[in-house]
């Protein structure tokens, strides 16, 4: 069915509701399933999609409400006081993400529980202001002058819902969506395609403030009353069950997890002592036979039937079109000292090298000897402990992942880092983030200039899935992809930040034979496109065949620098391999 059809059909379904349920109670009950639903669909973007876990939605259920109340106690019109409640959510939401940026799981968890808390303490002890549990007075909700009653109110919830739904599912489908997506699966790997992960998650946490701020007006005004009783931690717990229960990140899950947070509890209440233990069991054993939750199981279950096919059918047309690599102007790294210490410990001593232009430059060592700490040093991962990063001409020493991506500088990993739950295809779109234009505004209408770039990235992701080899996996959930191609999706979401340095750390490891000649004829295209290539690899024989140059360490200093023939045969680099096991491919590469 088309989207606007199924919207068409809820809208309707959602204006006569009044008639077929036409007792105040079912109204009433209605009312609260829809606020409470939007307050679930935009936690669900926070938990579910950017992966951040909030404990104190409450908090902003709370913010919202008071807000809203109280501007139109001061004589605000009801409409624009829902507005400034709502923009002050956001404008929370913002606060407490930036006072937890630095924390993770249950670290921001418990920022999150400490605000929801502090809300809740003021809300019932700002006795003067928000009347505390002896609770507040509004005026009737109304709109242009008109008085709303039971069922217009309702009404006006249940527009509220649905637009709420619809720009939810807009930005779900964008490349928002899949940035935040991208984010809860990998932070260090959606800065290293540019995406600024700290503003993102900013970003998160306000949209999902502002929808529980609506819903928390919309609750206020339900009964012209309420107290500062409603807003505990409870309530922000049964928030998150929701999201949880329905299934954290599906576009489905917050209409189910609100049935059964909302809904069910009504049902067993009926059951009068035993109403919690119920609702706590039934909770429970969702939880453990469905840990994706009741959406993500039967999602889960439906895939393995029918095997996903989201392949565009743009695929044979863009096959041989030219693609846009690098800036062309090739690269100018220069490295000047740079150490690396761990609590003391150097992992890097004193290592300076160049790249330049499109030479493919192998940097090699035997195990533990600081590649992957230079190549995490050379992409903004860690910040040096001394010494000088310049990258044509500028000094980015101490630049992040996102800034080096933009300047052009981009790597893949040697523990794979793929959006395991984004398709192929939309891995490597992932890849374009620098390069959209589009903004918020554009992704939450889904307007045509946000199609016309949707269509463009989507066939330029084409055209790097032909050059890696895997246009007919464009559809396919990345996580099925054998290791190999998982390391090519890799390259081509790397190049698609159009670099003009892509470092690969180990992109043969884990591939099978015919995927190693695959990764290296793809290394052979990209330098032939004017790219530079960083090669960190244990198999000598790519090493050797590939390379203009390799630059060897070993215990974390430089032994060696030169074309491959002088390398096999120099005795530092001969003595350093000696004792390890990859001596006789070092000597398999000549
Ligand atoms: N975050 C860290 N904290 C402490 N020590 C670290 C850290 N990262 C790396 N090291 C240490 O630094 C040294 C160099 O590690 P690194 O991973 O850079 O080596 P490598 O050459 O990439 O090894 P491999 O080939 O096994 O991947 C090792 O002794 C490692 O234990």
């Amino acid at each position: 069915m088309k989207k606007w059809l199924l919207y068409a059909t809820i809208a309707v379904a959602l204006y006569f509701f009044p008639w077929l349920f036409p007792s105040s109670y079912y109204v009433h009950l209605a009312q609260g399933f829809l606020y409470t639903y939007i307050v679930v669909a935009g936690l669900n973007l926070l938990v579910g999609l950017s992966g951040q876990l909030s404990l104190g939605h409450a908090g902003f259920y709370a913010i919202g409400a008071y807000v809203t109340g109280l501007c139109t106690v001061s004589g605000i019109p009801f409409l624009l006081s829902l507005l400034l409640g709502v923009l002050v959510c956001a404008g929370a939401g913002g606060l407490v993400a930036m006072l937890s940026l630095r924390a993770k799981g249950p670290y921001l968890a418990m920022v999150t529980i400490a605000f929801g808390l502090l809300i809740e303490i003021v809300a019932n002890r700002w006795v003067e202001v928000t009347g505390g549990p002896a609770g507040l007075y509004l005026p009737e909700a109304s709109l242009f002058g008109l008085k709303l009653g039971v069922v217009s109110y309702y009404w006006l919830i249940a527009v509220a819902a649905l637009l709420v739904t619809v720009l939810i599912d807009n930005l779900f489908t964008s490349r928002f969506g899949r940035t935040f997506r991208a984010m809860g699966n990998s932070e260090v790997a959606a800065a290293t395609v540019g995406v600024n992960v700290r503003n993102w998650k900013v970003l998160a946490f306000a949209i999902s403030a502002c929808t529980a701020g609506l819903g928390g007006a919309l609750f206020a005004f339900q009964n012209a009353y309420f107290n500062s009783d409603t807003f505990t931690f409870d309530k922000s717990i049964l928030f998150l069950v929701g999201v949880i229960v329905g299934g954290a990140g599906t576009r489905l899950g917050p209409l189910v997890g609100t049935i059964v947070i909302f809904l069910l509890p009504q049902w067993v209440q009926s059951l009068y002592d035993y109403h919690l233990l119920i609702f706590g069991g039934i909770l429970l054993l969702s939880l453990i036979a469905l840990p994706e939750g009741i959406v993500g199981g039967v999602e889960r279950l439906l895939k393995q039937k029918m095997k996903r096919r989201t392949e565009p059918n743009t695929m044979e047309s863009v096959a041989d079109e030219p693609i846009q690599m690098g800036s062309q102007a090739g690269a100018n790294l220069q490295v000047d000292g740079v150490v690396m210490e761990f609590d003391g410990f150097r992992a890097v001593d004193d290592i300076s090298m160049s790249v330049h232009g499109s030479e493919v430059r192998g940097l090699i060592g035997p195990n533990g000897s600081g590649k992957s700490t230079t190549v995490n040093m050379l992409s903004g991962v860690y910040v040096p402990t001394r010494g000088k990063l310049t990258w044509k001409g500028v000094d980015v020493t101490h630049y992040p992942p996102h800034r080096m991506a933009a300047a052009g500088i981009t790597r893949t990993f040697q523990n794979l880092q793929l959006f395991h739950e984004l398709t192929v295809l939309e891995n490597v779109m992932l890849g374009f983030h620098l390069h959209y234009r589009t903004g918020f505004a554009a992704n939450l209408l889904h307007t045509p200039g946000f199609w016309r770039e949707e269509k463009r990235f989507q066939e330029e992701s084409m055209r790097l899935l032909h050059f890696v080899g895997l246009a007919d996996k464009a559809g396919e959930q990345a996580a099925n992809l054998s290791y190999g191609q998982q390391r090519l999706v890799e390259i081509a979401r790397a190049l698609a930040t159009r670099p003009d340095l892509l470092i690969l750390d180990e992109p043969a490891a884990g591939a099978s034979l015919y995927e190693v000649d695959n990764i290296v004829r793809v290394i052979r295209k990209v330098k032939q496109s004017g790219i530079a290539i960083l090669l960190v690899e244990h198999h000598m024989e790519i090493v050797m065949n590939v390379c203009d140059r390799i630059t060897v360490l070993d215990f974390g200093k430089k032994i060696a620098e030169g074309d491959p023939a002088y390398i096999q045969s120099h005795p530092q680099v001969i003595e350093a391999y000696l004792g390890g096991e990859e001596v006789t491919q070092l000597v398999v590469g000549k």
